[in-house]
């Protein structure tokens, strides 16, 4: 010992510690510094020395400890950035103090790790209350478990099966808390099964079973209770089934609009009386009466009730469509109403909407209003008064906001003075009246029509068809058009299907309109059986001219509807 004395002195032993040493006399002057305070302040020993203790540390606690002899250990203190623990030590001489001494540690690492934890620990308490708050707010049970099957997680959705809180059934095993453990599988063979029946608590539930995995190894496994009554599910199911054949409908009346979405502009028409009917249609778009389209078969009511819902404000809701005359009378009521599930046999699962209740924010446009039967008339008359319709078997009263264009070619004030046709459901639709033209009433505008449609069939059939000859056009002139635009625009499809160059003559037109034809064949089969094929082929025009609609063709024919019926039988039509 006294040979490593002689060689190492204590000054050297204090300078090799990590520690900063400070010692002060009874008047606070220093009076030993080591090279860790030299380093620390930057300044030889010989500036420090001899100077007060509060130049180079003004919140030093060493003349306290001067004044009250007491030792203050493990003091923190910020200095320059860094963080020290200080011991300070009175020194003490035969019962006095005669000076103090400090010894300072930099922590700042320590302190570093410390504030780190603290942050992590705040985030990890600010998870644990986001999950906290998740599973409670979660509707489905969930539960957790370890690989011993100790709960160690579950919401009160869960615990609610067994009319318990949660508290009562964390850190329990499973098996005390129900009978038939749902995890085994998904423990043992780490794979997760989705909507699986089960009963819990005697109560029939759809529920997953997830394994928990660690480090690729199944630490526990996690259920969640999907849906606690299986009869949610089918109501689910039938809601979804419902809603699925809405989709459909929709999608189909959306093709449909789509494919059909008249503007005023392909309504074609320069003569004048049709040109002050277009701007009327135009201006009655604009507001929310409802419309009565009055007119022959096949001049463009339906055209214009298109149109004007195009240019309506209601353009963004449904436009839907009912022909009065096509739909069976037992069947119109729901047609247009619905039914309610069960209100006859045969109805449908989950009822039926009718085309009202599509048309919510739309327009419903009723072809053919002159066909409907008097009851329904009553019907619609008090929809249309009170805006609310009732699903048949139903007797809750559904508001309905829809627009109401009605179209028919029937003479409305003949059928009310035979009583059938209602008067005051004439008053109610009969606000805006628009009548459209036959077309022999405005043959100026023959051409233009023609032209239109042969532009169209162009397009369709990939032609380069530029106009019709002279001849056709003396002949389509004197024409009486009984099936106006629709029976030309059969005419003209005609002519396409057969014509082989770019112009449509004569020959292509209808036998009923080339009167000189009629001759041509006398020598295959005779008169009788030459007038065959002419009454024939003038059937198939009519119908074609009527868009199939043999009440229309019977009259274009001038025969009865029976007797159409009997030629079409007899030639096999
Ligand atoms: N002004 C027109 N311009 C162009 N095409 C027209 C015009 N008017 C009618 N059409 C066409 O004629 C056909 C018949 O029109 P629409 O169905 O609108 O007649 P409608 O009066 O409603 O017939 P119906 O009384 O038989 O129901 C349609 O193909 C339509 O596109």
């Amino acid at each position: 010992m006294p040979e490593i004395e002689a060689r190492i002195s204590l000054k050297d032993i204090v300078d090799s510690t990590s520690n900063a040493v400070v010692a002060v006399d009874r008047s606070g002057i220093i009076v030993y510094c080591n090279r860790q305070v030299e380093k620390f302040l930057e300044l030889p020993a010989g500036q420090i020395l001899g100077s007060h203790v509060k130049k180079f540390f003004p919140t030093t606690g060493l003349l306290e400890v001067l004044k009250d002899g007491q030792p203050q250990l493990g003091c923190r203190l910020s200095l320059k950035n860094c963080t020290y623990l200080s011991n300070r030590n009175p020194v003490i001489v035969n019962g006095q103090v005669v000076g103090a001494v400090a010894v300072f540690q930099d922590v700042t690492e320590i302190q570093n790790i410390i504030d780190e934890l603290t942050t992590k620990n705040e985030k990890i308490r600010e998870l644990q209350e986001t999950l906290t708050n998740i599973l409670e707010l979660s509707s489905d049970g969930i539960v957790a478990v370890n690989r011993d099957y100790i709960i160690t997680m579950a919401n009160q959705a869960f615990a609610s099966f067994f009319n318990k809180r949660v508290d009562e059934i964390i850190s329990q095993h499973v098996k005390k808390v129900y009978g038939n453990p749902i995890f085994p599988r998904a423990m043992e063979t780490g794979e997760s099964e989705y909507g699986y029946i089960t009963s819990l608590n005697g109560q029939e539930i759809i529920a997953n079973r997830i394994p928990i995995k660690k480090n690729g190894e199944i630490v526990g496994a996690l259920g969640t209770v999907v849906f606690k009554k299986i009869s949610d599910l089918q109501a689910l199911s039938e809601k979804i089934q419902k809603l699925r054949s809405q989709l459909d409908f929709y999608k189909g009346e959306l093709k449909r609009a789509h494919r059909f979405r008249f503007t005023f502009e392909q309504i074609i028409g320069q003569s004048p009386a049709f040109i002050t009917l277009k701007e009327t249609a135009r201006r009655v778009a604009k507001n929310e009466s409802t419309v009565l389209i009055r007119g022959e078969s096949g001049t463009g009511k339906e055209l214009f009730a298109h149109a004007i819902y195009t240019e309506s404000r209601r353009n963004r809701g449904p436009f839907i469509k009912v022909n009065c005359a096509a739909v069976p009378e037992n069947l119109l009521e729901s047609e247009l109403f619905g039914y309610k599930e069960g209100a006859f046999t045969g109805a449908k699962k989950g009822g039926h909407i009718g085309k009202f209740e599509l048309a919510d924010k739309g327009v419903i446009f009723l072809d053919e209003i002159g066909d409907m039967p008097l009851l329904m008339q009553a019907k619609l008359l008090r929809v249309l008064q009170e805006k609310e319709i009732e699903r048949l078997g139903d007797t809750r009263p559904r508001r309905v906001n829809v627009r109401v264009i009605a179209a028919t070619n029937r003479d409305l004030e003949e059928m009310i003075a035979k009583n059938e046709f209602r008067e005051d459901l004439y008053y109610r639709i009969n606000v805006v009246s628009l009548n459209i033209p036959p077309l022999r009433e405005r043959i100026e505008d023959l051409e233009l029509l023609i032209d239109h449609f042969i532009k169209r069939f162009n397009k369709q059939f990939g032609r380069r068809v530029t106009g019709i000859d002279q001849e056709a056009m003396v002949i389509l002139r004197n024409h009486r058009w009984p099936g106006n635009i629709r029976e030309l625009e059969n005419v003209v499809e005609r002519a396409f299907n057969i014509l082989e160059d770019d112009k449509i003559r004569k020959e292509h037109l209808p036998l009923y309109l080339q009167s000189t034809r009629k001759y041509k064949g006398m020598h295959r089969g005779g008169l009788h059986h030459l007038i065959e094929e002419i009454e024939r082929e003038a059937i198939l025009d009519a119908l074609k001219a009527c868009g199939g609609n043999k009440h229309q063709a019977a009259s274009l024919l001038g025969i009865s509807r029976a007797g159409l019926y009997k030629k079409m039988n007899r030639y096999e039509l």
